[in-house]
């Protein structure tokens, strides 16, 4: 599946915070945006899964204009994870989950038992199985994030749109995710901070500074010295494996 943004632009208020971004996820591509606090890739997102209206521009997805799409059929195609993670009623784990189902349902419409399967599966995949019981309000931030996740798989999404999909996570569970998301075979289009997990699992970066893009292409292409000077006020050293090809970050200083 394909998403595409061209020349978009989202003010809030008077305040415009993204300006003029162009960005274009192809098939089997894991997209990764990075850029620094306040750059606008909560922003950019959120106009992708439509919780913000673009006030310049245009969003496609598959090859469709974002707004000759129903609302319901984009919650089929994108399973989306946001940052926050609050539910205000004491639902449990797997209804949570369950919820991931609805936007592939009429209204009333019970859950089956392929339903409660899908449920099930995505909770496996996510090592939370044991959990489906427990008030989701009670689970540490780790684990809600990945009852989450776990969510936005039971939609049996066509593409995932992630906001920082490994916070709160600790290390194993964070390449856990990765390793699921980039193992699924769908489209992924994510916010992300954590530059060497971006260079290990993106196929392309989009960085991003003060609401526009300043660099894109591999992670090999965007994450250089300079740039990351830039953008993000560091000094690094980047150093590359020889037998992936991969890159690594090392941090020197401020
Ligand atoms: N509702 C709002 N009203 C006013 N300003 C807003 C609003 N939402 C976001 N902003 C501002 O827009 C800018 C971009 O925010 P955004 O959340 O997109 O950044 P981000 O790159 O995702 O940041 P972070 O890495 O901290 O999550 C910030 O300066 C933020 O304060």
């Amino acid at each position: 599946m394909n998403i595409k943004t061209k020349n978009l632009s989202v003010d809030i208020g008077r305040k415009n915070i993204i300006h003029d971004v162009s960005i274009d996820v192809e098939k089997h591509e894991f997209v990764g945006i990075v850029g620094p606090n306040g750059s606008g890739k909560s922003t950019l997102l959120k106009s992708v899964y439509r919780v913000l209206r673009p006030s310049a521009g245009m969003i496609e997805i598959d090859g469709k204009l974002q707004n000759e799409i129903s609302l319901k059929e984009s919650a089929k195609k994108l399973g989306v994870l946001t940052q926050s993670s609050d539910l205000s009623f004491d639902f449990t784990v797997e209804e949570v989950v369950m919820m991931g189902r609805t936007p592939h349902k009429k209204l009333m419409e019970p859950d089956s038992d392929e339903d409660y399967e899908i449920a099930r599966d995505s909770l496996k995949k996510v090592g939370m199985e044991d959990l489906t019981d427990r008030e989701f309000n009670t689970l540490s931030g780790g684990e809600r994030q990945r009852v989450l996740i776990a969510r936005a798989l039971t939609g049996q999404p066509k593409a995932l749109i992630l906001d920082e999909p490994t916070n709160h996570l600790d290390i194993h569970y964070q390449i856990s995710l990765l390793e699921i998301v980039s193992s699924l075979g769908i489209e992924v289009f994510s916010a992300m901070h954590d530059l060497n997990l971006a260079a290990t699992y993106c196929t392309k970066i989009y960085m991003m500074k003060k609401g526009q893009i300043v660099s894109c292409g591999t992670p090999k292409e965007v994450f250089v010295p300079e740039m990351l000077r830039d953008v993000f006020g560091v000094n690094a050293e980047i150093s590359e494996n020889r037998e992936n090809g991969r890159i690594n970050i090392i941090y020197t200083g401020i």
